[in-house]
């Protein structure tokens, strides 16, 4: 059967990748895709699970669109990655990769079919790998009590944090080490996205027995992205009852969301008063010591060699969120390996262009306003009004913070673009953001992710 065009298009990038690419890099990431589908502008390619999906969706997706499509097939198709859901025999090929340890869950035969590939632990995601520091010790700590002794410290144990800080790794982290710790226990371990579709598609299919019997016969439950509830109303009652299940027969269950119990909107008191029953705990936006810590951890599993002071440039300009940091990491690594080059600060600086400024880049006075504004859902002319709103002081405050450490103007300059007539009022807004920065973890999220957009360091 001649090839599709999907294939030939694929085939001729998958050459470019087999030749230019680190073996080990190729083989680990690139070799299993295959393609599915040409559609207009968007070629769909298969990864062999939800994670390995993630995964290069997450670090190579825009090196796809921006610098590999358009430099093998001289056109701007879009790559989109999915997950391969068609069964296939063992290549020779396949048999060949790198293999990736199996993750070290204890699975009855019969449980492991009812939770498919995708619904188990990433086996990437465990303690080891997990980089401890001062954002997020204590989440590791309760983490880890969890796992020793589920059921019996704190349930739930509900995890809240940013985007990319290390949630859904936690989780992970827990479901392998519960079977360590508790041999034969069978964790279920789903995105609440997951639970959604499998709750949609029980009712559909009349099989709610075997759906409750799935979520509510396990060792432990864990579900990543609660918040995904809000609005659901019917998958959020069935949960409230799969709470309640669990709970009652003092079944582990931890939870995983982007705020606070009180936060979610959109969900039942009943349910959002639940998740706050046991433990619930924060996980900031790491510092840089961490930043630099994961990165290095991260260069070790993945075999790359990241001199000291690479890992220390990426991690004073990309601060507020770490999926971000080893996406660069990932990026840099590519092209290092297509150029044949050792990773340099130069290269660094070239490849990562729009995360590391040139050296003595200042953002101005102006940029800092606009990007705080846009930040906040605010126009320049109200964050520079002489209103006492906290909605528009606060930013306002913010902004002349990083004026004065990013622009590194004279308090009277920064007074005069922001209608003031006393400089003092600057020094003032300095002072009390500087001590929000150290108390209040959404400030200085806030400010973190403005360094990174500024591009300051
Ligand atoms: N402290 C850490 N040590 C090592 N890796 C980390 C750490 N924190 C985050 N990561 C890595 O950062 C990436 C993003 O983390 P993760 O997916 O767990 O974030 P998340 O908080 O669940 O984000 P989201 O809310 O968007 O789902 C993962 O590859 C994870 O391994």
């Amino acid at each position: 059967m001649a090839p599709s065009e999907a294939e030939e298009k694929w085939a001729r990038l998958d050459d470019h990748l087999r030749a230019r690419l680190r073996e080990d890099l190729y083989g680990r990431w690139f070799r299993s895709l295959r393609p599915v589908a040409l559609d207009g502008e968007r070629l769909a390619v298969a990864a062999p699970d939800k994670f390995h999906r993630d995964f290069v969706d997450d670090n190579y997706r825009h090196w796809f669109d921006e610098e590999v499509i358009p430099g093998v097939l001289g056109e701007r198709l879009r790559i989109q990655f999915v997950v391969d859901d068609a069964p296939r025999l063992p290549s020779p090929a396949a048999s060949a990769q790198p293999s990736i340890a199996p993750p070290p869950v204890v699975t009855p035969a019969a449980e492991a079919d009812a939770f498919s590939r995708d619904a188990r632990p990433n086996p990437r995601y465990t303690f080891e790998t997990f980089v401890v520091g001062e954002s997020n010790r204590f989440a590791v700590a309760a983490a880890q009590a969890v796992a020793a002794k589920p059921g019996k410290n704190w349930n739930p144990l509900f995890l809240h944090g940013s985007s990319g800080l290390g949630k859904t790794h936690l989780l992970h982290a827990i479901a392998h080490a519960i079977p360590l710790a508790t041999p034969g226990a069978r964790v279920a371990i789903v995105s609440s996205e997951r639970y959604t579709n499998d709750f949609v598609d029980a009712l559909s299919k009349g099989t709610m027995a075997d759906f409750r019997k799935k979520y509510r016969e396990c060792g432990a439950l864990l579900v990543d992205d609660v918040q995904f509830f809000a609005g659901r109303e019917k998958t959020a009652e069935e949960f409230f009852h799969t709470f309640n299940a669990l709970y009652e027969q003092n079944i582990q269950i931890v939870l995983s969301s982007d705020r606070s119990p009180k936060e979610l909107k959109g969900l039942e008191d009943r349910l959002c008063s639940r998740f706050g029953w046991g433990m619930r705990v924060q996980i900031d936006t790491p510092e840089f010591e961490t930043r630099a810590a994961i990165l290095k951890k991260k260069a070790e599993v993945e075999a790359i060699e990241l001199p000291d002071l690479v890992a220390e440039l990426l991690a004073t300009h990309i601060r507020s969120n770490v999926r971000e940091l080893e996406g660069a990491l990932m990026r840099l690594a590519a092209f290092a390996s297509l150029k044949a080059e050792k990773i340099t600060e130069a290269l660094a600086r070239d490849v990562l262009s729009d995360h590391i400024p040139p050296p003595g880049y200042k953002p101005s006075i102006e940029k800092i306003q606009e990007a705080v504004a846009l930040k906040n859902g605010l126009t320049v002319a109200k964050l520079t009004s002489p209103s006492r709103e906290q909605k528009i002081a606060l930013p306002r405050q913010i902004a002349m913070f990083l004026c004065r450490e990013l622009a590194k103007d004279t308090y009277q300059t920064i007074a005069e673009k922001f209608n003031k007539k006393d400089h003092t009022t600057v020094i003032a807004a300095v002072q009390k953001v500087s001590e929000l920065y150290d108390t209040d973890s959404a400030v200085r999220a806030s400010i973190d992710e403005l360094r990174t957009v500024l591009g300051g360091s």
